[in-house]
């Protein structure tokens, strides 16, 4: 007897992305988060949402914004006749309670992209690259080799470090959705500086795959001058 096997695609998992926005950008020192400030003709988080969208127009999309400025959002949303959907939610004090409160509101399975509403530039190839890692292994972050060279500092002195053994941390950081709610709801703090290291300190291993460097975080003033250059270089 013969038997036939039939071959069915691999159904890949549902995808959602976390942008978070829900900072008050004190290092950027301007009136308004960094966030709602322009970048060429549209606001820094519009950018964000349309590199999500131009990757998969299938995404779902959820915006952590701080209650605040949901108002100013939406005013925004009508000047600039922005059309990508997306649902909002209030953003926390810190960083993890804003991911925290954007993961409360995502009930299916599959992978989210945790992404900095602030880093604009992201490309479709490293966001592909964090879900298909993050499919194979559970996570994926997105990091960069250091430039410079990196010295340890403490109260009266300061040590070369080998920087080799280092590198910068960028996002998306895109996790299986189970795993990385049941490492918020395990956190014992909200000190953490990214969702990795919730990941790391509920014990699981964290899988890096290449960033890029014009993924910038618009985090100080010249930071919109950088991004605007590479905004006009991408345009040539
Ligand atoms: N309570 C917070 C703090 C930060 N973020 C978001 O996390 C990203 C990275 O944080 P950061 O660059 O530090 O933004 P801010 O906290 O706004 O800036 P600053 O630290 O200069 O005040 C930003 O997109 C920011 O809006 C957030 O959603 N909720
Ligand atoms: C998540 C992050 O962008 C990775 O580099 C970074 O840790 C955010 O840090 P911040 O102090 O909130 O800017």
């Amino acid at each position: 007897m013969e038997l036939f096997f039939v071959h069915l695609p691999l159904m890949s998992l549902l995808k959602h992305a976390i942008i978070v926005a829900g900072g008050i950008g004190s290092r950027m020192q301007a009136s308004t988060p960094k966030q709602f400030l322009l970048l060429e003709d549209r606001p820094v988080l519009m950018h964000t949402l349309e590199a999500f969208y131009s990757y998969d127009s299938s995404i779902t999309l959820t915006v952590v914004l701080p209650k605040e400025h949901v108002t100013y959002w939406q005013q925004l949303i009508d000047t600039h006749r922005f059309t990508i959907p997306h649902q909002i939610t209030h953003g926390g004090r810190s960083r993890f309670e804003s991911v925290r409160n954007g993961l409360s509101v995502i009930d299916s399975k599959g992978l989210v992209a945790v992404h900095d509403g602030a880093r604009p530039l992201i490309s479709s190839a490293v966001i592909a690259r964090t879900f298909d890692q993050a499919e194979k292994h559970g996570n994926a972050t997105a990091a960069v080799a250091i430039k410079d060279s990196l010295r340890r500092v403490s109260t009266n002195q300061n040590h070369a470090v080998d920087r080799s053994e280092y590198v910068s941390i960028q996002t998306p950081q895109t996790f299986n959705i189970s795993l990385i709610k049941a490492a918020f709801a395990h956190a014992s703090h909200d000190q953490f500086t990214d969702d990795a290291s919730v990941l790391e300190h509920y014990g699981e291993t964290i899988n890096l795959v290449e960033g890029d460097y014009a993924n910038l975080k618009i985090t100080t003033p010249e930071d919109i001058w950088i991004a605007e250059a590479i905004l006009k270089s991408r345009k040539k």
